[in-house]
């Protein structure tokens, strides 16, 4: 689905917390239209990385742009964030969070998102605290999968829910970005994700170690990205 336009450019990237170095000048660039897997083992620096690109880190060094714009306002209207813990009140019912979503973000699509409700069988008058850990995830991907926004980032989407749930999940993520749109998953699922991957970007010790279309992955290598990291990233 890939198009040619460059959707994020990220240059000379470094992030250091105190002595700690998170990102070791990275650079990467990522077109419209593709489902991007962001892989590496814990603490290698991907959740700082998606910080950077939701605007939730300013102190770096490096130049990041996401559609032409540096991280700012504009950029934030256009990227939505699934963040790897649950972001809403327990007091909420589901059709708070949906208001919610509707006062934030122009580009919230109200009936998509109910769509996609329905799919995972969640209701608008479901508490949130009444919902379990899979059904949080569920609910909160299909809100941020309901704006269109030109760049999606999910940090861990399938964590919580079960196999089967995965799959339909997988399959509402597949069926429902468009081909101006950017996926861009961090995950640790990678053998349950890897086929819905149109390229990766491995990640280590803050170095981006490989950037690659997963096809040409699996012709030279001929391996499974899940194999490939294994490889990668042994002890
Ligand atoms: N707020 C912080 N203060 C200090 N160090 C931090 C902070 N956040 C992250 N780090 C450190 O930066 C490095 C990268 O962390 P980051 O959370 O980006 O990794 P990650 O790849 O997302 O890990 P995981 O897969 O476990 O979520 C780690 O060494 C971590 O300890």
């Amino acid at each position: 689905m890939e198009n040619n336009e460059m959707l994020l450019e990220i240059t000379g990237l470094s992030k250091a917390y105190g002595k700690k170095i998170a990102l070791h000048n990275v650079n990467l660039n990522i077109h419209s239209g593709q489902i991007v897997g962001l892989l590496g083992p814990n603490g290698s620096g991907k959740t700082t990385l998606i910080k950077v690109l939701n605007g939730l880190l300013k102190d770096y060094d490096g130049d990041v742009k996401i559609n032409g714009n540096p991280i700012g306002p504009k950029t934030k209207s256009i990227v939505s964030y699934l963040p790897d813990e649950p972001y809403f009140a327990d007091w909420m019912h589901a059709k708070d969070a949906l208001s919610l979503f509707c006062d934030l973000y122009e580009d919230f699509d109200y009936s998509r998102a109910l769509e996609l409700m329905k799919r995972f069988q969640l209701t608008e008058d479901m508490k949130i605290k009444s919902m379990s850990k899979g059904m949080k995830e569920k609910f909160q991907l299909a809100l941020v999968m309901s704006r269109k926004a030109r760049l999606i980032v999910l940090d861990e989407p399938i964590g919580g829910v079960d196999p089967a749930a995965r799959e339909v999940i997988l399959d509402t993520i597949l069926s429902n970005y468009r081909e101006d749109q950017t996926i861009l998953i961090a995950t640790h699922l990678i053998a349950d994700i890897e086929r819905i991957f149109d390229s990766v970007v491995f990640i280590k010790e803050g170095n981006v170690v490989l950037d690659k279309d997963v096809e040409a992955i699996r012709q030279e290598s001929g391996k499974s990205i899940d194999e490939l990291f294994r490889e990668e990233f042994r002890c």
